[in-house]
């Protein structure tokens, strides 16, 4: 059995505005709904379970209404403990895969998905990335100290799926034995604990939105795909 663990209990300073990020309006439909939805619909998927901060509990419900989705989890002040909280949440479910994956990753493609699925056939482990393309530098404030070497190099995205059992240990190896250290995503928890990790390609489109640049890059791809549509 395969659940999608989605989590979406951060603030979005970066983004900034009245709401927290994952709430806002895309095309009228609230970013989280579309990230949800997009998980659900693979045939593949048996659950989506959503981490959210409980101060946005109203914000959820409007949003997630007639999804019919599990009660969601309460996250945590980092990203990682939001994580945690949630793969602990679903021990009981006691699932064979878990597909953790940002909320404000709404264009996350079905052929992605099922890469990172079947991934999981042969490693406990699957993250979704793109090659780096661009030069990378080193600064030191506004001063360039070095390049690096950008051979090997991906930007790593999500869905990062996991074999649930090796994922869960490796969180809580992390929260016992590296406790205090914070990583922004859960293939480095899974590199800590020695995991075998496979890179599935992702597209530029599974981008995160982040920035208010980065909604108005969602906003206008939503209308090249509806112009596509249209014909
Ligand atoms: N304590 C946290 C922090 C982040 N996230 C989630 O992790 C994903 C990626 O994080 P990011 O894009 O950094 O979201 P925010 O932390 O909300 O953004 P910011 O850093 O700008 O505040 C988001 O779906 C976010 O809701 C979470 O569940 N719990
Ligand atoms: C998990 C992630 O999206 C992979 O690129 C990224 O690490 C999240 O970082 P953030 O600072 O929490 O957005």
């Amino acid at each position: 059995m395969t659940v999608a663990l989605i989590v979406a209990a951060g603030r979005g300073h970066r983004l900034g505005g009245p709401i927290p990020k994952q709430y806002r309006l895309l095309d009228g439909v609230p970013i989280l709904r579309r990230t949800a939805e997009a998980l659900r619909r693979h045939a593949s998927m048996r659950a989506v379970f959503v981490v959210i901060n409980p101060a946005d509990r109203a914000l959820y419900d409007e949003a997630m209404s007639g999804l019919g989705l599990p009660e969601p989890v309460a996250g945590g002040a980092s990203r990682q403990e939001s994580v945690r909280n949630g793969l602990e949440a679903i021990a009981s479910v006691a699932p064979e895969r878990v597909l953790i994956h940002d909320g404000v990753r709404p264009f996350v493609a079905p052929d992605v998905i099922g890469a990172v699925i079947g991934a999981l056939d042969r490693v406990p482990g699957a993250v979704v990335g793109v090659p780096v393309t661009d030069t990378l530098k080193r600064c030191s404030g506004a001063i360039v100290t070095g390049t690096v070497d950008r051979a090997d190099l991906w930007r790593a995205q999500t869905p990062q799926g996991f074999r649930y059992d090796a994922i869960l240990g490796a969180h809580r190896l992390a929260q016992t034995a590296h406790r205090g250290r914070d990583f922004t995503d859960d293939c480095a928890v899974a590199e800590l604990a020695g995991l075998a990790i496979e890179m599935v390609p992702g597209s530029e489109e599974n981008f995160k939105i982040t920035t208010e640049a980065d909604l108005l890059r969602a906003e206008a791809l939503l209308r090249e795909r509806a112009r596509a549509l249209a014909g």
